[in-house]
């Protein structure tokens, strides 16, 4: 059910730079979206951009996507934590080491510290470019081989397309969170995506999250399609 205290919609800022990102911000409510800081982003702003979009009063998912040896990778969700974010990801592809080394340096940070989350299989990803990696696992097996590691490694969560939900909720529980990319209203381009769904479907397969970028962010007028979105999905 989405609430005014725990917003389902997570959107995407994958802007050049923080202005239009903050023209963006600067009409949304934190109420109704939480936001995504993305790879491109945070490399032009960094921080101080994070720290702003906290101080308006919004959630941050910090979506880095680190993947590196343990060591690393848990000084980096440590720093994530430090900047006070919500939520942190780690590819789930680095292995169990790497993933409980990084819930365990979270520990220190007590009830405050960010959700911690893996991505599993990219949702850009179908069968033939698993296959290219060396996969020969169907999307769905393959997320739910690395959806029990994770789970066994004490992670919160993981990022999965929409479609591997019910078989992801049935395995690993109600409380495991799935946040979920490759949202698609119907008449949104799919782009790069390959495994998606639309926003209702996403909830009603058990979807906690929907992380929406380009539906709203290439709009021609965003605010009215992240109002749209926030208006079908309300009651669910
Ligand atoms: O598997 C994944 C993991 C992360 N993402 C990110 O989500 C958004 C989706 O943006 P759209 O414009 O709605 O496609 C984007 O920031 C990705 O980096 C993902 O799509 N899939």
């Amino acid at each position: 059910m989405q609430t005014a205290n725990d917003p389902k919609i997570i959107v995407a800022l994958d802007f050049p730079s923080q202005n239009p990102a903050l023209e963006l911000v600067d009409k949304l409510d934190p109420g109704k979206c939480r936001l995504k800081v993305g790879k491109e982003l945070f490399t032009r702003s960094g921080p101080q951009l994070v720290e702003g979009l906290q101080k308006r009063g919004f959630d941050v998912f910090l979506d880095l996507k680190f993947h590196d040896i343990p060591n690393t990778t848990s000084a980096a969700v440590a720093a994530a934590a430090d900047l006070g974010v919500w939520m942190v990801n780690v590819h789930a592809s680095g292995g169990e080491k790497m993933m409980t080394a990084c819930r365990e340096r979270l520990e220190s940070f007590g009830a405050d510290r960010p959700l911690l989350i893996a991505v599993t299989v990219l949702t850009s990803m179908n069968a033939d470019d698993l296959a290219g990696i060396g996969i020969t696992d169907s999307p769905e097996a393959q997320v739910s081989r690395l959806a029990t590691l994770t789970k066994n490694c004490g992670l919160d969560g993981v990022v999965c397309s929409a479609q591997e939900a019910p078989k992801l909720k049935a395995e690993q529980g109600a409380d495991f969170k799935l946040i979920t990319p490759g949202i698609r209203p119907l008449t949104a381009d799919k782009g790069d995506q390959q495994r998606i769904m639309t926003p209702t479907d996403a909830l009603k397969a058990g979807s906690d999250y929907l992380v929406i970028g380009r539906p709203i962010t290439q709009a021609a007028d965003p605010l009215a399609a992240l109002e749209a979105i926030h208006s079908e999905v309300i009651g669910l």
